[in-house]
């Protein structure tokens, strides 16, 4: 069973077409990874599955269900910066997310293993690194044990410390069988942790499938800038 399937998305801002019919398919289990030039609609197509943004039309389902605001509580996402306090540690911010989404306090310690913040998490998030902070908002996004996790560019701006720990992290989730959804510019990285990639350009999708399918004599660079230039002026 797919966790995700949508076909023929659209969504308009205005006379903006973001997303212009596209067609993905992430299987239950898949480290998937969601790439494509600046503006192509990964963020925006996110939103959506993350039921932030509302599709113009098409269909989303989730688990096999039609795409519905109950499904969202299996969704983990982390989409921009996690909103944190500085002042406050790392435990406590996940006791008050715990509390307010009814998530048993024992649940905490199991998300902190996951994200390998253990050792830091009496510390203040003001000493955290930019890594952490971001391990932690995955950390927040697991307490409701989702079984889709949706995450925007989770590399960005890391160390290569701060990328081999998210990386292990996203292998660890994965492995624990939670389906996971990951946008980048990073295609080294993609190629190092997905099995599954979808490329949308222009708010389509000009690529889906195994992440070998995509690449040319191993390389993934060259499998995607030919798609680039086959795509040629739709790139935006
Ligand atoms: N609220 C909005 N109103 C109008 N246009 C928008 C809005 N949100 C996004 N867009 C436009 O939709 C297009 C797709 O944006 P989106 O952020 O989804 O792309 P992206 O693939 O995530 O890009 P990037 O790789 O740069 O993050 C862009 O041209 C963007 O300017």
């Amino acid at each position: 069973m797919a966790a995700l399937e949508m076909r023929d998305l659209h969504k308009h801002y205005g006379d903006f077409h973001a997303l212009d019919g596209a067609n993905l398919t992430v299987p239950e289990g898949s480290l998937y990874g969601l790439l494509g030039p600046n503006g192509a609609g990964k963020t925006t197509l996110m939103k959506i599955v993350a039921g932030l943004r509302r599709a113009t039309s098409g269909r989303i389902s989730l688990f096999g269900r039609p795409h519905d605001r109950r499904l969202l509580t299996r969704v983990g996402a982390l989409l921009e910066s996690p909103g944190l306090w500085p002042h406050l540690d790392g435990v406590t911010h996940l006791r008050i997310h715990a509390r307010l989404r009814g998530v048993p306090q024992t649940r905490i310690d199991e998300v902190l293993g996951l994200v390998k913040l253990t050792e830091v998490r009496t510390r203040k998030v003001a000493k955290y690194s930019l890594g952490m902070r971001w391990r932690l908002g995955i950390a927040i996004a697991l307490l409701g044990r989702p079984r889709l996790v949706v995450l925007d560019e989770p590399m960005n701006g890391l160390d290569p410390v701060g990328i081999r720990d998210m990386r292990a992290t996203l292998r660890s989730l994965a492995e624990a069988g939670t389906t996971v959804m990951v946008s980048s510019h990073q295609l080294a990285e993609i190629a190092q942790i997905c099995d599954h990639v979808g490329v949308l350009v222009a708010g389509r999708t000009a690529y889906e499938g195994a992440l070998h399918g995509l690449a040319v004599d191993g390389d993934l660079e060259a499998g995607f800038f030919r798609l680039l230039e086959k795509a040629g002026s739709a790139v935006r």
